[in-house]
C-alpha cells in the first residue's frame, strides 16, 4: 500500500483516524512543508521548522510583506533553502498558488480564524495534509464543512494545539491514566489572558503590544483581525486551549462525547475601559466601539459518561495569565493555579502537597526524552512537541494524535456558545461529529516517547 492508498483507505471508511497501525512502509526521512502565514504566531512555528534536520520549508505564504519577509530572514538565518513564496501582492488567495506547488508533503495554517476553514478544505482538497492552528472554523457550519472535505478525501489534518503538550498537562494525564484520581468526575480549563494589548496596538509593526488602541485595517498584527470578533460575537471565542487537555483526559471522541453546552456571558466593561484609559479620553474612535464580547464567558459541557467540564474566557480584565486547569475524580483533584494536588490516602487529610514531587514522578516520557530540545521553543517548550508531533505522525504516514474529530468538537464550542448566549443562555445538544464511531474509537494521543 503505497501512501495514496493509504489516504484512501482512510477515505473509504471515513476516517483516517479510524487506520489501521502504522504500516511497515511508513518510514519518511523528511517532509516538505508549506506555511500559509507567517505572522507572530507563524514565525513561532517556524522557529521548530527551521531547526529540524527532517524539516524542509519549500513555501511560505502572507499578504502583508513585512510579515514574509521576517519568514524569509528567518529561513535565511538558519542557512536553509529560500522557500518559494506567495501573497506579496496581497492577493487574500495566493495561498492557492502554494496549495499547486506540487512536491508539499504537508502545509501548516496560521492565519486568521476566518481563513482556517477554508484554506483547510482546499487543502485536503488538494490531498496536502493540514497542521491548522486553533480554531477550526468560525461557523458552526464551517465545522461540517471541513468534515465533509476531510472524509470525502481522506486526508489527514492534525489541529496544532499546543496546551495538549504542556509539561505539567502530560503528567498530569499520566496520573489519569495510573487512576490516581480514580474515575474523573469533573474537570476545568479555560483560556484566562489578558489579551487587552495584544486586541489594541498603535499599528507600528514593531510595537504589536499595547502601544495604542487601534484595531482593525489600522492595527498590526492580531489587532487587526481577532479584536473585531470581540466586536461581534459573544461566546467562548477561544475553547481549545482549555478542552484540549479536558478532552483528552476524559477520552473524548474515543469513548466518550459531549453530550451537551450551556454558556453564560457576563456584561461587557473591560475593553471599553481599556480604550479609555489607554487614549486619555473618549474622543478617539475606538472609546465608542460597542463590544459585544462579555468579560467573562462560562461554558459548562456535559460528557456521555458522566463527566461535566466548566470552561471560563477572561481575556479583557486585568489579570495574570492562568488556564485554570482543576481535574477531579473520586480519589482527588490537582488545580494548576495553586500547582497543588490532593490525592485521598497519600496526601494528608484536607491538604494540598506541591505538584512537583508529582510532577518529577509523572513525567510523561516525551518530555523525558525531549527537554533539552524542547528547552527555549514557545510556550515553555510545548510549540516545539506540538510540531515534532504533526511532522514524526507525517512522515510515518500514521493517524494525527489530534485530529479531525478532536478539531472539530473542540471548535464547534465557540458557535455553539454563541448560540447558547444568544438564545438566553439555552442548554443545547452537542453534535455528534464521529457519527456513532466516538463509541468504539481508542485512545491514540501520548502513549510513549514517539510522539
Ligand atoms: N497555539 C497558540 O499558542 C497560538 C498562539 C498565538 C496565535 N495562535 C493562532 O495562530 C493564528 C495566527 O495568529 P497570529 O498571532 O500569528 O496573528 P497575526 O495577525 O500576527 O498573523 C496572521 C498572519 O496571517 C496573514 N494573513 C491574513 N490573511 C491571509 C491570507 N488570506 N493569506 C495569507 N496570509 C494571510 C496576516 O497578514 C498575518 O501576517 C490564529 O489562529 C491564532 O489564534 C495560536
Amino acid at each position: 500500500m503505497n501512501r495514496r492508498d493509504f489516504i484512501l483507505a482512510g477515505a473509504a471508511i471515513g476516517a483516517t483516524a479510524l487506520l489501521p497501525e502504522t504500516p511497515a512502509w511508513a518510514a519518511k526521512r523528511r517532509v516538505r512543508l508549506g506555511l500559509i502565514g507567517t505572522g507572530m504566531r507563524g514565525q513561532v512555528l517556524m522557529r521548530e521548522l527551521v531547526r529540524r534536520d527532517d524539516v524542509e520549508l519549500v513555501a511560505l505564504c502572507d499578504i502583508e510583506p513585512i510579515m514574509l519577509d521576517r519568514a524569509l530572514a528567518m529561513v535565511d538565518k538558519a542557512g536553509k533553502p529560500v522557500p518559494k513564496s506567495y501573497g506579496r501582492d496581497g492577493d487574500v488567495h495566493a495561498y492557492r498558488r502554494l496549495l499547486a506547488q506540487r512536491d508539499l508533503d504537508g502545509v501548516i495554517i496560521a492565519t486568521p480564524w476566518e481563513w482556517h476553514a477554508p484554506m483547510a478544505i482546499e487543502a485536503m482538497q488538494a490531498k496536502i495534509p493540514v497542521g491548522c492552528e486553533v480554531v477550526a472554523g468560525v461557523s458552526l457550519q464551517d465545522h461540517w464543512d471541513v468534515l465533509a472535505a476531510q472524509q470525502r478525501t481522506g486526508t489527514p489534518y492534525m489541529l496544532l494545539e499546543n496546551v495538549c503538550y504542556r509539561r505539567d498537562v502530560m503528567a498530569v494525564l499520566q496520573m489519569v491514566r495510573a487512576g490516581l484520581f480514580g474515575e474523573l468526575v469533573h474537570l476545568q480549563g479555560g483560556y484566562q489572558h489578558d489579551l487587552r494589548a495584544v486586541k489594541f496596538n498603535s499599528g507600528d509593526p514593531d510595537q504589536p503590544y499595547g502601544s495604542g488602541v487601534e484595531f482593525g485595517a489600522k492595527g498590526w498584527s492580531e489587532a487587526r483581525w481577532r479584536t473585531e470578533h470581540s466586536v461581534r460575537r459573544n461566546g467562548e471565542l477561544y475553547p481549545s486551549h482549555g478542552i484540549g487537555p479536558c478532552a483528552m483526559y476524559t477520552g473524548i471522541n474515543r469513548g466518550n462525547r459531549f453530550t451537551h453546552i450551556n454558556s453564560f456571558a457576563s456584561k461587557a466593561r473591560g475593553l471599553h475601559e481599556y480604550t479609555v484609559d489607554k487614549s486619555g479620553g473618549s474622543s478617539h474612535p475606538s472609546t465608542r466601539v460597542k463590544f459585544k464580547l462579555g468579560d467573562i464567558v462560562t461554558t459548562t459541557l456535559a460528557c456521555e459518561n458522566g463527566e461535566t467540564i466548566l470552561l471560563q474566557h477572561d481575556t479583557s480584565l486585568p489579570r495574570p495569565y492562568s488556564l485554570g486547569f482543576r481535574v477531579q475524580g473520586t480519589h482527588g483533584l490537582w488545580m494548576d493555579l495553586n500547582q497543588s494536588v490532593h490525592i485521598e490516602g497519600r496526601s494528608p487529610a484536607h491538604k494540598w502537597e506541591p505538584f512537583q514531587g508529582y510532577q518529577d514522578q509523572y513525567d510523561h516520557p516525551l518530555w523525558r526524552k525531549y527537554a533539552a530540545e524542547a528547552a527555549g521553543a514557545g510556550h515553555g517548550g510545548m510549540d516545539y512537541f506540538v510540531i515534532h508531533a504533526f511532522v514524526e505522525a507525517l512522515k510515518a504516514e500514521a493517524p494525527m494524535p489530534i485530529d479531525i474529530y478532536d478539531a472539530l468538537a473542540w471548535s464547534a464550542i465557540t458557535p455553539l456558545s454563541e448560540q447558547s448566549i444568544a438564545e438566553g443562555f439555552k442548554t443545547l445538544e452537542f453534535p455528534d461529529f464521529t457519527h456513532g464511531a466516538w463509541k468504539s474509537r481508542k485512545p491514540i494521543f501520548a502513549f510513549d516517547a514517539t510522539y
